[in-house]
């Protein structure tokens, strides 16, 4: 991929842009296998790899520079860079961009100021559904000061980009480099758009998390679906369940499904998705994972886990050594908690293990392990 904002070194973001894709793929591989030497040579499955470029859903835009000439990209010690040209995007999100440029002075957003403690408007969070095109655009503004200004220029920037199915705002007073706060007013009638992964129907909401490769992330659920679809799983449990994306993929007629999700609106989707599906043995329920399980007593014959860059952490391993469920499913978007986690997990066994690069040009990658717990019969997974 050439991008000229890499080899002008105005971004250094895609660390290893300058290596071949083939080769970026082989060395997540090899320190993915450096990483988890105890499994069996049948147990990997080939690297999922990812279109090299135009690949993301997402964009998040630190604004900068001045209210007519605001910056969307990232910030730096001279002001900001733009980056509405980087080639991660797909091609539909350049003339959003261009409009929004325009939209800024006219709704008087002046560019937040960091060292100075001055402006509005923060960021500019686009997303987009491969599904129908349609896009969700939230203005992450430091007060309601604005507000009012945003709103009576909202009809000018709608008849222009009528795609834009859903507009809100997201307040965020703190004076520090948190993305967002805890605030959302959603000013269109839509609150969520359409996704579907694998003809799964998934609602992306502001303040939900949704993976950013949707092509890989679709390959993701795939492959945990086919590894699942193997095994006598009655009751699931899906931690860390987001909009539902795994459990509604591996939900099959007869299995009892359970998400559980830090986010009320992420919950909002798995639960439209889930009616529109009509699955019936199906709970998603806003709570913390870790005090769901330990509340929970009896564990189910698979526990699902996607937990954040941190890992699920003590408590929860302690919890599954205890109560034993017969398969773990961990997909994992940072490898050195992925194998501390394990290291605790001491009664299992790796069966099977997969990484798919969601995250190309870089040093991230996701893995999805499946386990067996050591004392039950093995069963051959798929
Ligand atoms: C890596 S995302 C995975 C989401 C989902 N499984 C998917 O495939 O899109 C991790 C999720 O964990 C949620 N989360 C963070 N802390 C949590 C907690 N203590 N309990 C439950 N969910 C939590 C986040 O809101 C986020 O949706």
């Amino acid at each position: 991929m050439h991008c000229e904002l890499f080899t002008s070194e105005r971004c250094r973001s895609c660390q290893w842009l300058a290596m071949p894709y083939g080769q970026q793929l082989a060395e997540k591989q090899r320190r993915l296998a450096a990483l988890l030497p105890a499994v069996p040579d049948d147990g990997w499955q080939p690297a999922m790899g990812s279109a090299p470029q135009g690949m993301r859903n997402k964009a998040k835009m630190v604004v900068s520079g001045s209210v007519e000439r605001p910056l969307l990209g990232i910030a730096d010690a001279d002001g900001g860079v733009d980056l509405c040209a980087c080639p991660l995007y797909p091609a539909s999100f350049a003339p959003v961009f261009a409009v929004v440029k325009q939209f800024i002075p006219r709704a008087g957003l002046t560019p937040y100021h960091v060292a100075r403690r001055r402006g509005e408007l923060k960021f500019l969070l686009l997303t987009e559904s491969r599904h129908d095109g349609a896009m969700m655009l939230r203005f992450v503004l430091r007060s309601e000061a604005k507000l009012a200004q945003l709103r009576a220029a909202l009809p000018w920037l709608q008849a222009r980009l009528p795609q834009l199915r859903v507009i809100s705002v997201n307040l965020q007073p703190v004076p520090m480099a948190v993305l967002e706060g805890e605030r959302e007013i959603v000013l269109t009638p839509d609150r969520a758009l359409e996704e579907r992964l694998n003809q799964v129907p998934l609602y992306i909401r502001p303040k939900s998390f949704f993976q950013t490769n949707p092509q890989v992330a679709a390959g993701l659920y795939a492959t945990a679906r086919d590894w699942v679809a193997a095994l006598p799983v009655t009751r699931l449990w899906d931690l860390f369940c987001g909009v539902g994306c795994f459990g509604l993929h591996l939900c099959r007629p007869g299995m009892q499904l359970t998400g559980i999700e830090i986010s009320a609106e992420a919950i909002a989707s798995a639960r439209q998705s889930a009616h529109q599906l009509g699955l019936e043995q199906v709970s998603f329920q806003a709570l913390d994972s870790t005090q769901f399980a330990v509340q929970n007593g009896e564990a189910p014959d698979l526990v699902l886990v996607n937990p954040p860059r941190r890992g699920i952490g003590h408590d929860l391993c302690a919890w599954l050594s205890a109560t034993a469920p017969r398969w773990i499913l961990y997909s994992s978007c940072q490898a050195a908690t992925l194998v501390r986690d394990l290291g605790e997990l001491e009664d299992y066994r790796v069966c099977r293990v997969r990484l798919f690069d969601m995250f190309p040009h870089t040093a991230h990658y996701e893995t999805l392990v499946l386990l067996e717990r050591r004392a039950a019969t093995p069963i051959a997974a798929g």
